[in-house]
């Protein structure tokens, strides 16, 4: 589909390897050709968010609000995109962000995830609903690196035992989804009455878990799988989860905790006080409170209140290199990509996934460089115009 020219190709050579002639080199087609391939009811799961989808839209519209103005004669040659988060060494400021269950997308899921992201050297971040277990997707990354999404369950020998797992399988940093103690209200999954979960994909991390096998009676069979699966949903979300819980996780977590699905300023700085290592700016994509504000539109109210005292991170929405630079310019210190990365799973498996990184971190090289900033430091806000 796409011909890379050889002037891209010349200066990219290391960077453009993975791209894949067969799939779109504009990130924002993937989507449609997913639609295509996947099942109806799987592709709705993904793409979908809550309510009428409106802040599904106002997180991709709030991009459109902020404009590049580039700069002239500020010798780009060198370029260097690299940073270090949490204590990791990345080359480019994009993380993949925990996506549950992605064996609905591909078979080798989880796995094809982490070995692109070692391909890659970009940071991969594993859901505690994902579909293969954290050893199996630790393996498959290899001396690549890896955060651990938590979803904080009521059982806290549960949740003491995940932290555990993912300690003892190399994952370097901690994040702790906020926002979903339970899933919103999703039309297209109510509509399709689509219950992925129930339907057989099983939720590994749980299934596998000691403790929670403990509360089931054994080992996960096929005869005890309704009862499982029963469990994980009564287990799966704390509602009653208050700032004060938050000594818990630095009992069992001696690495660096970032808190998912920061919106509101002063959250951000209950945060800092609690000790927390960063925070990450997100709505879930869009897929949990609909009529909330676009999370780019909430991304400076945080950077003003933490913005110096904390690390933080930034998702939901980011589709092209350009709006990651526009993420990075209003004070983020990386991003989350997550159905970008989904799409190119379902179209390619690991390869997809490659191709869906290395575009972004070309474009994006491409986009800092053109506009006049060699380096991720040099994107501030006086490299945009609001408009
Ligand atoms: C299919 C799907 C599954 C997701 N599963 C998780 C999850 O298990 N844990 C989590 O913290 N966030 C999850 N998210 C939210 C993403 O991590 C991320 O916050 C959001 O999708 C970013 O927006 P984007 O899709 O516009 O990039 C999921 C998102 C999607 C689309
Ligand atoms: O669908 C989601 O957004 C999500 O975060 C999730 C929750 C539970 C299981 C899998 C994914």
């Amino acid at each position: 589909m796409s011909q890379l020219a050889d002037f891209q190709n010349e200066i990219y050579l290391n960077g453009l390897a993975d791209v894949r002639p067969d799939l779109p080199t504009d990130l924002t087609k993937l989507e449609g050709l997913a639609a295509s391939k996947l099942s109806a009811t799987s592709f709705g799961y993904v793409a979908g968010s809550a309510g009428s989808e409106g802040t599904a839209r106002a997180n991709r519209d709030a991009f459109d609000r902020w404009r590049i103005v580039p700069r002239m004669l500020r010798d780009v040659a060198e370029r260097d995109l690299s940073v270090t988060v949490l204590g990791t060494p990345m080359p480019a400021p994009v993380l993949l962000a925990p996506i549950g269950v992605q064996s609905i997308l591909h078979p080798d899921g989880e796995l094809a995830t982490a070995r692109a992201a070692a391909a890659t050297g970009l940071t991969t971040v594993l859901s505690t609903a994902a579909s293969h277990t954290m050893e199996e997707v630790a393996e498959a990354n290899g001396p690549g690196s890896r955060w651990y999404q938590l979803y904080w369950p009521k059982d806290r020998d549960l949740a003491a035992s995940f932290l555990d797992r993912a300690k003892a399988a190399g994952y370097t940093a901690l994040v702790v989804t906020l926002d979903t103690f339970t899933l919103a209200w999703r039309p297209r999954d109510l509509d399709q009455a689509y219950l992925p979960f129930i339907r057989g994909i099983g939720v590994a991390n749980y299934f596998s878990d000691p403790v929670f096998q403990k509360s089931v009676g054994g080992p996960v069979t096929d005869a005890n799988r309704q009862t499982a699966l029963l469990h994980w949903i009564g287990q799966f979300g704390n509602p009653s989860l208050t700032w004060d819980d938050l000594a818990f996780l630095r009992e069992h977590w001696d690495g660096p905790i970032a808190l998912k699905g920061i919106q509101h300023p002063d959250d951000a700085r209950r945060a800092v006080d609690a000790g927390m290592d960063g925070v990450i700016v997100s709505n879930h994509g869009g897929r949990q409170v609909d009529g909330a504000l676009a999370s780019l539109d909430a991304l400076p109210l945080v950077v003003d209140a933490v913005g110096g005292r904390t690390t933080i991170l930034f998702d939901s929405g980011v589709r092209t290199g350009a709006d990651v630079a526009k993420a990075l310019a209003l004070g983020a210190q990386a991003v989350l990509v997550a159905r970008p990365y989904a799409y190119g799973l379902a179209l390619g498996g690991e390869a997809g996934v490659r191709h869906v990184l290395r575009c972004l971190q070309a474009e994006l090289e491409l986009t800092m460089a053109l506009s006049g900033h060699r380096t991720v430091s040099e994107l501030t806000l006086d490299s945009l115009v609001r408009v």
